[in-house]
C-alpha cells in the first residue's frame, strides 16, 4: 500500500482541491483502475483543528490528522515571530507524524499544516511536492520552494522563480462534479448566482441586493440565488426583504453542489478565489468578478483579469463595484444574450476539469518511483543522511519493532 499525505487547509480555496485530488488518487489504487495492480493507494489529510478541513472532511469520513500551528501572516512582526516558533514547535511533530504514516511522497496546499508537514518529510527523505492555485505562490508554498520535487500551478506566471524541471501546469484540482454545462443563452428571465468565496463576501451581500432592487425596478425579470457565508443569511435576507424583492431572491449560507448551480445560472457575480474561477471556467458560464481586494498581493484581480484577458468574464475593482455599476453591468449582459453566449464559451477555453487526475498521476508516479530508489538518493540531494546504508524507512520500521 503507497500511503500519500496531502496537508494544508484553512478556507474552502484550500480544501476543496485537496479533497479533489485525495479523490483522484483513491480512484487510482482502486479495483478496476490500471494502477491497481500497483497497490493500494492511501490519502491521509494534515491540517489543522482552525480551518474548514475539520468540518469538510469530517463530514467524508477521511482521515485527518491534525497539527497545532499558527498562522505565520496576519499578526505583523510580532505575529509571524510567534508563528514561526509554533511552526518550529510542530517540525518535530509533524516528523513523528510522518513516519508513523510511512508517508511515501506529501502534497502540500499551503495553508498552515502545508510547511512543517512537508518539510518533516523532506527532512526524512520523502518526496515533497506544492500545489498552488493562484498566480502568485502563498508564504508557505514559497519557504518549499529550493526542496520540492514538483509544482503543480495553475497560472504560467507562477513558473517564474521555479526550477523549470519541477513545473507542472495542470490547472486547479476541481472536485468531480466540475464539467463543462451547455450555455443555452436566452432572452427573458435573467437567473443569476452570487458567490463570496467559501468565507462569503460582506461587500456582496450588501451590494447585491440593492444592485437587484435596481435591476427589478428597471423592469428586468432578473432572479438571484445568493450565497452569503455562514451566519450571515438572516441579515442578507432581510435587506432583500427591507427592498420588497424578497420573492426573487434565494439566500443561502452555503451551497453544497456548486456545480449544479452554476450550471443553473446564466450570469456569476463572484469574489475571484482561484477554485472559483476555474469552476467557472470549467462549467463555462459568463461573469462578473469582483476581487476580495486584502487578498495577499492582490492575487484575486490577477485571478479575475486571467478570465476577463480571454473575454469570459468582466472584472470589476471593488472601488468600481457600487449597485448602480452592477446593475448597470447585469442590465447589459441581460440584454445581450449572444455576448453571454460567447463569454460562457471565452471562459470554458480556460477550464482544465481533469486537473485533479493529472495530479494524482503524477504524484502516485512520484510516490512510487522513490519507493524502489534507495533513499540514499534523497538524502544526497539535502535530505537527512542514510543510517548506515540502510534506508531510513528500515531504521523507523526497526525503531518501531
Ligand atoms: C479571502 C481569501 O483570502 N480567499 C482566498 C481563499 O478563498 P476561498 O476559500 O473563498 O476559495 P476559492 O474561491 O478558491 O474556493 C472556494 C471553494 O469553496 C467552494 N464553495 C464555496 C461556497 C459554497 O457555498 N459552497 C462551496 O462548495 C467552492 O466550490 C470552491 O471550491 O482561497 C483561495 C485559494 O487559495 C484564494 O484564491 C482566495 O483569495
Amino acid at each position: 500500500m503507497t500511503t500519500i499525505v496531502i496537508a494544508g487547509g484553512g478556507t474552502g480555496g484550500h480544501v476543496f482541491p485537496m479533497v479533489a485530488v485525495g479523490d483522484a488518487l483513491r480512484a487510482m489504487g482502486s479495483a478496476g483502475s490500471a494502477e491497481r495492480a500497483a497497490g493500494e493507494v492511501r490519502v491521509v489529510y494534515v491540517g489543522t483543528a482552525r480551518g474548514i478541513e475539520v468540518q469538510v472532511m469530517g463530514g467524508r469520513g477521511d482521515t485527518l490528522e491534525l497539527l497545532e500551528i499558527l498562522p505565520l501572516r496576519g499578526g505583523g512582526a510580532r505575529g509571524f515571530a510567534r508563528g514561526a516558533a509554533a511552526a518550529a514547535r510542530a517540525l518535530p511533530e509533524a516528523r513523528r507524524l510522518i513516519q508513523r504514516l510511512d508517508a511515501r511522497a506529501v502534497l502540500s496546499l499551503g495553508g498552515y499544516a502545508g510547511g512543517p508537514a512537508a518539510l518533516a518529510a523532506r527532512s526524512l527523505g520523502i518526496p515533497i511536492t506544492i500545489l498552488e492555485p493562484n498566480s502568485v505562490l502563498g508564504l508557505s508554498n514559497r519557504l518549499l520552494v529550493p526542496f520540492v520535487a514538483r509544482a503543480y500551478i495553475n497560472f504560467p506566471e507562477t513558473a517564474r522563480g521555479l526550477r523549470a524541471s519541477t513545473v507542472r501546469r495542470f490547472g486547479v484540482p476541481l472536485r468531480r462534479a466540475f464539467s463543462r454545462a451547455p450555455y443555452g443563452a436566452r432572452a427573458g428571465k435573467l437567473s443569476l448566482l452570487v458567490l463570496g468565496g467559501s468565507q462569503g463576501a460582506v461587500a456582496l451581500n450588501q451590494t447585491l441586493p440593492r444592485a437587484l432592487a435596481r435591476c427589478r425596478a428597471d423592469g428586468l425579470d432578473v432572479e438571484i440565488v445568493h450565497q452569503t457565508g455562514k451566519a450571515r443569511e438572516a441579515e442578507v435576507r432581510a435587506l432583500y426583504a427591507e427592498l420588497g424583492i424578497e420573492a426573487h431572491a434565494r439566500v443561502v449560507p452555503f451551497i453544497d453542489d456548486i456545480a449544479a448551480a452554476l450550471a443553473a445560472a446564466d450570469v456569476v457575480v463572484a469574489r475571484s478565489g482561484a477554485s472559483t474561477v476555474a469552476e467557472l471556467c470549467a462549467v463555462g458560464r459568463p461573469a462578473i468578478l469582483i476581487p476580495y481586494p486584502f487578498a495577499a498581493d492582490d492575487h484575486q484581480m490577477k485571478n479575475a483579469r486571467s478570465v476577463e484577458r480571454v473575454g469570459g468574464a468582466l472584472a470589476l475593482a471593488q472601488s468600481e463595484a457600487s449597485e448602480a455599476r452592477i446593475a448597470q453591468e447585469i442590465a447589459a449582459l441581460a440584454g445581450d444574450p449572444g455576448r453571454r453566449e460567447r463569454m460562457a464559451e471565452a471562459a470554458a477555453t480556460l477550464g482544465a476539469p481533469d486537473a485533479a487526475q493529472r495530479v494524482a498521476e503524477d504524484l502516485l508516479a512520484l510516490a512510487r518511483a522513490a519507493e524502489e530508489r534507495p533513499r540514499a538518493w534523497f538524502a544526497g540531494r539535502g535530505g537527512r543522511e542514510d543510517r548506515g546504508g540502510r534506508s531510513e524507512r528500515a531504521a523507523v520500521a526497526e525503531e518501531r519493532a
